[in-house]
């Protein structure tokens, strides 16, 4: 514990150090590192699963030509090829859209002159402020991330007007303002599409208002020395409802499907949210030792003036058969979820899952457990235990050839001061090395390891109406029964119940004690 904290305090101490240059990661680059800081390098665990990404692809990124979308035939094919995208990928990418390729061009180039203009003038702009419509950093969420990613960011807002040309950086103003002009066009032709796709009159999502506020957020990854160590941004959905992204000809984002992660070459591509029906992609994007690698996104997330309001499945697709699959929500309340926490924690909408909840309060108040779902003769597992596909994936991991052993350590002789030395060694390594080992000769005779594994056995294979009168969840019981411990918080739930015993203050009370293995 004592290390974990004083590890912890030194990375504090390296963040805002790092966040006081006011440089971002271009001011690493420009003072000639060599080796990233620590504060950028993935754990060890997550570089391993990097394997996921050499897999053989069977199948191609969506690509939707939107030319001649006036044509009512050629739009209805369009519009199906939107449903099919946003519901099996939450993806596409766009051609023939009409946006002149200078207006494209401009806008990255403006971009680029604004992070490599002299560094006193962007520092100006540098600040953590959620209220600044105009701002330049470097990881919004460096101070709860696991890992910074390598990238700085320059912040757009305009949720309840157009863009303040006054407040604009001069060297992108002119630009910027121009290629919002496009978005905003293009993003009301890809609300009509996806209402159409949904089945709703061409104008619903744009009469809610869901174009009319937007974020242009621009960033910049400069060229990184050691790539394979840092993301230029971390796994995570949008929390916006549609994101249009532009990156220039370095090209680095990869959007998740299936559990593989599939590279997006330049060119206007664009991420999506909906009741379920469309998915909110998981996409990355990687660093480069070439660069800057430059990219535009605009996130479509509603006009200012719906923030108070609730905000919910499209009452119109809710029916008997298609129930509402999320709660209702204050669009503020959310948007403060995903900006306190780190980007790749859990996406904000998932605390909205109706039907998860509902279904996980099914199983909870059974009472029975896993042991319940198996007795009742279950022949496939239950959604809320099903890993998602990305973990699963990771797991091909788990077979390559291992060349060191798990730590075995023999306690016998511990009372002989020499061994004993060699003991609180081995015990030493171990723990600083895998923070695990297995203890032999540790004199517990074999009979009461035995029992206590029986005890247990009986306890769980018992009548099904005395253990449920310990099922609970209060954290004040010293004695309970529950299978997972975080069932309304986690993922996917594990296959396990748990009989929890804690004696943290007191020796064991028998009375207290499931009479099975008390
Ligand atoms: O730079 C990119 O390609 C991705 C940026 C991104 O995902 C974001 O800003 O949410
Ligand atoms: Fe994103």
């Amino acid at each position: 514990m004592a290390t974990e904290t004083s590890v912890d305090y030194d990375r504090t101490k390296e963040l805002k150090q790092f966040d006081d240059t006011k440089a971002g990661v271009k001011g690493l680059v420009d003072a000639g590192i060599l080796n990233i800081p620590k504060i950028f390098v993935r754990p060890a665990e997550d570089l391993a699963t990097e394997e996921l990404n050499s897999g053989h692809k069977k199948v191609e990124v969506p690509i939707i030509d939107v030319s001649n979308i006036g044509d009512s035939i050629r739009r209805q094919e369009i519009v199906n090829e939107v449903k099919i995208a946003s519901g099996e990928w939450g993806f596409f990418q766009v051609i023939n859209h009409g946006i002149p390729l200078s207006v494209l061009d401009e806008m990255i180039e403006g971009i680029r002159l604004f992070n490599e203009q002299d560094l006193e003038l962007k520092k100006e702009l540098y600040s953590r402020d959620s209220a600044k419509k105009v701002k330049f950093h470097s990881n919004f969420d460096l101070y709860t991330s696991k890992t910074a990613d390598w990238r700085d960011t320059l912040q757009l807002t305009f949720l309840d007007s157009d863009p303040d040309t006054s407040q604009m950086p001069s060297v992108c103003r002119k630009s910027t303002m121009e290629y919002f002009k496009h978005m905003k066009k293009l993003g009301e032709t890809l609300f009509e599409l996806l209402s159409e796709a949904l089945g709703l009159q061409a104008d619903h999502l744009n009469s809610m208002g869901y174009s009319k506020g937007c974020s242009i957020v621009t960033h910049y990854y400069p060229p990184c020395p050691q790539p394979e160590l840092t993301l230029g941004v971390r796994k995570h959905a949008d929390a916006g409802i549609l994101t249009m992204l532009l990156q220039n000809h370095i090209g680095g984002l990869q959007v998740l499907h299936n559990g593989q992660w599939f590279d997006i070459h330049p060119t206007l591509g664009g991420l999506v949210l909906s009741n379920d029906k469309f998915k909110s992609v998981k996409h990355r994007a990687i660093s480069n030792h070439v660069g800057p690698r430059i990219s535009v996104a605009c996130f479509f997330s509603g006009h200012a003036s719906l923030l108070d309001k609730p905000f919910g499945p499209i009452k119109k697709l809710i029916s008997e058969a298609n129930p509402p699959q999320y709660e209702e929500f204050l669009l503020k309340e959310y948007f403060a979820k995903f900006f306190s926490s780190s980007l790749d924690t859990k996406p904000p909408i998932d605390y909205y899952k109706l039907v998860h909840q509902s279904k996980l309060k099914q199983f909870d108040d059974t009472k029975a457990g896993v042991k319940g779902l198996v007795d009742a003769g279950i022949l496939n597992i239950p959604r809320i235990f099903v890993r998602p596909a990305e973990d699963l994936a990771a797991d091909e991991l788990n077979s390559s050839q291992k060349t060191i052993e798990v730590p075995i350590i023999d306690v016998s002789n511990i009372g002989y001061s020499i061994r004993r030395k060699e003991i609180v060694n081995e015990v030493k390594i171990a723990s600083g090395e895998w923070g695990f080992f297995q203890v032999i000769n540790h004199g517990i005779p074999l009979s009461v390891l035995d029992e206590m594994i029986e005890g247990i056995r009986l306890f769980n294979e018992q009548d099904l109406e005395l253990k449920k009168e310990i099922y609970s969840r209060d954290s004040a019981k010293k004695v309970k029964f529950l299978s997972n411990f975080d069932l309304y918080t986690s993922k996917a739930l594990d296959w396990k119940d748990t009989l929890q015993l804690s004696l943290l203050d007191f020796d064991p009370d028998p009375s207290e004690m499931p009479p099975v293995c008390w």
